[in-house]
């Protein structure tokens, strides 16, 4: 299916399950992926038939710079609530959120998780 992609959106925030994550806070990478059908805004050329990926980001960033939450997966799984209000035409969504630097001692590129969700 067709999608729209937003990759490596990067905010600052305050989530985490320990406390030292709430009050130093931490980067927070988010991969979202739109899932509809481009062709009726292909065909058109017109922003109105498709999705902004613009205001997306600001929905993105609205919840990943709001309230700590402890769990990643619950950021997640706000996004994707918030992006099928918003989008009538957005049949499906992944979500992938990355914490590059937690504080787990030892050597890794990060850790995350992956939701994927239809309406
Ligand atoms: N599945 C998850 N595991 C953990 C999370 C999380 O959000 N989802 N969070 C933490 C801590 O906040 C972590 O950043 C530091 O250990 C632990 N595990």
């Amino acid at each position: 299916m067709d999608r729209i992609i937003l990759k490596g959106m990067s905010f600052y925030g305050y989530h985490g399950a320990f406390e030292a994550e709430n009050e130093l806070g931490q980067i927070f990478l988010v991969d979202l992926e739109l899932y509809l059908d481009l062709s009726e805004a292909g065909e058109t050329d017109d922003l109105e038939k498709t999705v902004h990926y613009g205001e997306v980001f600001e929905l993105v960033k609205e919840i990943m710079e709001g309230k700590p939450v402890q769990l990643i997966e619950h950021l997640a799984e706000r996004i994707a609530k918030q992006v099928f209000s918003h989008y009538n035409r957005v049949l499906e969504t992944k979500v992938k959120i990355t914490k590059n630097n937690p504080p787990i001692p030892g050597h890794y590129e990060g850790v995350g998780i992956e939701i994927v969700r239809k309406r």
